[in-house]
């Protein structure tokens, strides 16, 4: 299966979080599965949070960051009918707004599981749940509103 941020031409293969052009990024790779979109990584040992052995929050809300436009470019593109892969430039989305509620440690060394499910589309607007799960551990949730960036932007 093509992950979500493979659909977009090369010139977008610079972001930090999933572009695979960014040597020094994550390079995320997020797949939408009957709804629910998911992305797995593992942080480096380098994004130690002041708690020795678990990851820092930042590194964390940006996995969710990432991870949510990638969802509401997806979710958007199924509730329009059209499959990502299917489209020459597919929606880009950026976030307007993060929520993130850090609700358990998140270990390092693990790898960790990122869930996007769709709350709603209201035309450029898409609101993501999110969720950060280690060992089945959920460590934190978030929501997000994420627009769609307009035709030349
Ligand atoms: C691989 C291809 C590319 C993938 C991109 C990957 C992104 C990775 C994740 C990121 O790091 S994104 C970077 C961080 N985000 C930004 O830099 C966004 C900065 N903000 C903006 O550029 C603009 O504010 C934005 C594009 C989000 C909206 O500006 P617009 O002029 O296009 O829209 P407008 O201000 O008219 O708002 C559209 C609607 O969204 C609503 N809105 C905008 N910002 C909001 C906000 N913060 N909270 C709530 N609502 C908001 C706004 O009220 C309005 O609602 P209505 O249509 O109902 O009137």
């Amino acid at each position: 299966m093509k992950a979500i941020q493979d659909c977009y031409p090369p010139k977008y293969a610079h972001c930090y979080g999933c572009g695979h052009g960014n040597p020094a990024g994550y390079q995320l790779k997020s797949y939408l599965q009957e709804g629910i979109t998911q992305a797995r990584f593992t942080p480096g040992m380098q994004y130690s949070g002041g708690v020795p052995g678990h990851v820092y929050g930042g590194m964390i809300a940006s996995l969710l960051d990432c991870h949510g436009t990638a969802s509401a470019a997806a979710f958007a593109s199924h509730e329009r009918g059209v499959a990502m892969e299917e489209q020459i430039e597919p929606p880009r989305f950026v976030t307007a707004s993060l929520k993130v509620d850090f609700k358990n440690p998140t270990p390092q060394g693990v790898e960790l599981l990122v869930r996007g499910e769709l709350i709603s589309v209201e035309g450029r607007k898409v609101r993501v749940a999110l969720s950060l799960h280690a060992n089945d551990v959920v460590c934190a949730t978030g929501e997000m509103l994420a627009i769609e960036l307009r035709a030349g932007a």
